[in-house]
């Protein structure tokens, strides 16, 4: 069986399922650039006030909480505890870049 000689019920169920796929997956781009607005405002913060890129006690408060969410959601929460590891490792990349490159003065919008 091929995914091009398939019966017409099926793929129509197939084709309903994928849109919404497509629909959670753009969902999740756009919260995820929302994220790394904020994060990438927290990095300035921290650089400005000689903060270390990364708090450990925070992280772990936040992996509790996501392990309890998602337990509720009834979503692996071992998955969730990795997929939140995964996005703060970039985040805590990107703020000590932002820490080694300070912004001049007067904010980032200055020439
Ligand atoms: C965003 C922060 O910086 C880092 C990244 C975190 C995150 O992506 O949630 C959490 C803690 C920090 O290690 C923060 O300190 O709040």
């Amino acid at each position: 069986m091929t995914y091009s000689d398939i019966d017409e019920t099926v793929a129509a169920e197939l084709g309903r399922l994928r849109e919404s796929i497509d629909n959670i997956d753009a969902a999740v781009v756009h919260m995820l650039a929302e994220r790394f607005k904020c994060t990438q405002q927290v990095g300035r913060l921290k650089a400005a006030h000689d903060l270390p890129p990364a708090d450990p006690a925070r992280e772990a408060r936040q992996i509790a909480r996501l392990r309890r969410l998602a337990e509720n959601a009834r979503l692996d929460p071992a998955f969730a505890e990795k997929l939140l590891n995964f996005i703060i490792a970039e985040v805590i990349r990107h703020h000590e870049t932002i820490a080694g490159h300070p912004e001049p003065q007067g904010g980032p919008d200055r020439p």
